[in-house]
Parts: structure tokens; C-alpha cells; sequence
């Protein structure tokens, strides 16, 4: 095999292991043997090879610094969400008060990356879910939705595992998941359409019922004809 041929003879795929295997991230099972610091100094050789491959002249004084940023921002930041290690705690606590009804978190902010083609996708997640014995801080469900945003993504999984997640942490099978988002693959190259977006929609328990899940639709001001 040429040095440069991939070999995926022998990659193991492991993926998050509390949720379903058909749901979780594709990993190596050597994901996080490197060091942040390493993976850093990986990528950057090989993105400075990229941009020379590409006939850039790596030694000019805007582009010098480009091969390390990219890395960084890989590792530290578009991509922080796929080391379990940066899973943002999810305290919940005892159901006190006994609210039993919706509780939405509604435009949360939403920044990720296409895994196709490493584009952004950006747009808004809404959350809710009807509480039996727990209930979570709600700044909590948008650090869920960031840190899950932020690996290589399709908008299903994405979507999914956000849903997935909480339905464990909270304890009950009682929650909704919306995301809106537009992917930059769609709008900015390929078929260049710039006002479509897409809709994924995963819920659980009680949203079953249209009802419930009219009532989600209803606060968030979403029609779905
Ligand atoms: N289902 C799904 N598809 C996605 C998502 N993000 C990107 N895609 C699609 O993934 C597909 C990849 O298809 P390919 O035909 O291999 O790639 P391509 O030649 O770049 O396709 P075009 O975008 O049509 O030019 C494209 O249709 C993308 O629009 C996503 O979140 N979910
Ligand atoms: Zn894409």
C-alpha cells in the first residue's frame, strides 16, 4: 500500500457508549490515546501540506500561522464535542415542585460541521420535555446541544443523540428534539441554494401524542405543513 493510501484494515469504530450503536459518532477506538497537544501538531502538518498541495506559499506572513490555527481550532474548538472528556456535567435535580407539564428551551443557538464536507451547518435547536422525577438547569440543555454540535455531523444523528442523551440523563422517555439549520454544502456550493433549510424532528413518551407535540410546535411558533 502507497504511503499516502489510507489503511483501514485494521480501524475498530467505537462510538458514545451510552447511547445506541447505530446513533454514536464513528471512532476509532484510539480516539483520545493522543494528547490534544499531539493531535494538534498532526494536523498541522498535514493542513501546511494541504495548502501547499494547493500551491500556496506557506512561507508568506498571512499564511505562515495557518497550518497551527486550523489545528487548534479543530481540536479545541469545531470539534471539542467529540472527546467524552469535554461533556459538560448535567446536574439534575429532585422534581421538588412536581412540574409536571412542557418546559422548552427554545433558539438555542446552534454551530456545527457537516461531515461530508466539513462546511458549517448553523441554525437553532428546540428543545423540551415533560418532567417526572428529574429536572435539569436549563443552560444545561444548550451546553448539551453545543457539545453535541460540535463534532463532524449529519443533522439526524446530531438530532438523535441530543434526544437520546436526555431522555437518560432526565430519566424519562418524554422529550422533544427540533433542529432548524441551513448546511453551507447545500448553500454554498453544490446546488447553491440559499434559502432552503432543513428540519429534523425526534421526540419521545408523551410527544408521541400530537397533542403534546402540537402544543411544542404551538410555543415555538412552527408551522410544519
Ligand atoms: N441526510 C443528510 N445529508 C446531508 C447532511 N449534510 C450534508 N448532506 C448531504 O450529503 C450528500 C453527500 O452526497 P455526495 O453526492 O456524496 O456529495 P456531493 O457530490 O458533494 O453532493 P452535492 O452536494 O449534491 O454536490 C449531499 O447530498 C449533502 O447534501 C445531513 O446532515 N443529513
Ligand atoms: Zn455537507
Amino acid at each position: 500500500m502507497s504511503s499516502n493510501k489510507i489503511n483501514t484494515d485494521n480501524i475498530e469504530f467505537i462510538g458514545d457508549n451510552h447511547i445506541a450503536t447505530n446513533i454514536s459518532t464513528p471512532l476509532r477506538t484510539d480516539a483520545f490515546k493522543k494528547s490534544d497537544d499531539e493531535k494538534i501538531a498532526n494536523i498541522q502538518i498535514h493542513f501546511q501540506k494541504i495548502m501547499e498541495e494547493l500551491g500556496l506559499d506557506i512561507t508568506d506572513d498571512s499564511l505562515s500561522g495557518t497550518p497551527y490555527r486550523v489545528a487548534k481550532m479543530y481540536v479545541k474548538e469545531l470539534f471539542y464535542g467529540l472527546n467524552p472528556k469535554n461533556k459538560p456535567k448535567l446536574s439534575t435535580f429532585d422534581n421538588k415542585y412536581g412540574y409536571k407539564k412542557i418546559l422548552i428551551e427554545q433558539n438555542i443557538t446552534l454551530d456545527s460541521s457537516c461531515e461530508h464536507h466539513f462546511l458549517p451547518i448553523t441554525g437553532f435547536a428546540h428543545v423540551a420535555y415533560i418532567p417526572e422525577d428529574r429536572v435539569i438547569g436549563l443552560s444545561k440543555l444548550n451546553r448539551l446541544v453545543d457539545y453535541y454540535a460540535h463534532r463532524p455531523q449529519v443533522q439526524e444523528r446530531l438530532c438523535l443523540q441530543i434526544l437520546t442523551d436526555l431522555q437518560d440523563t432526565l430519566k424519562t422517555k418524554s422529550v422533544i428534539v427540533m433542529v432548524n439549520a441551513k448546511h453551507l454544502c447545500v448553500s454554498s456550493r453544490g446546488i447553491k441554494d440559499k434559502n432552503s433549510f432543513t428540519t429534523s424532528l425526534e421526540h419521545g413518551g408523551l410527544f408521541e401524542e400530537k397533542t403534546y407535540r402540537d402544543e411544542f410546535l404551538n410555543a415555538i411558533n412552527y408551522d410544519l405543513r
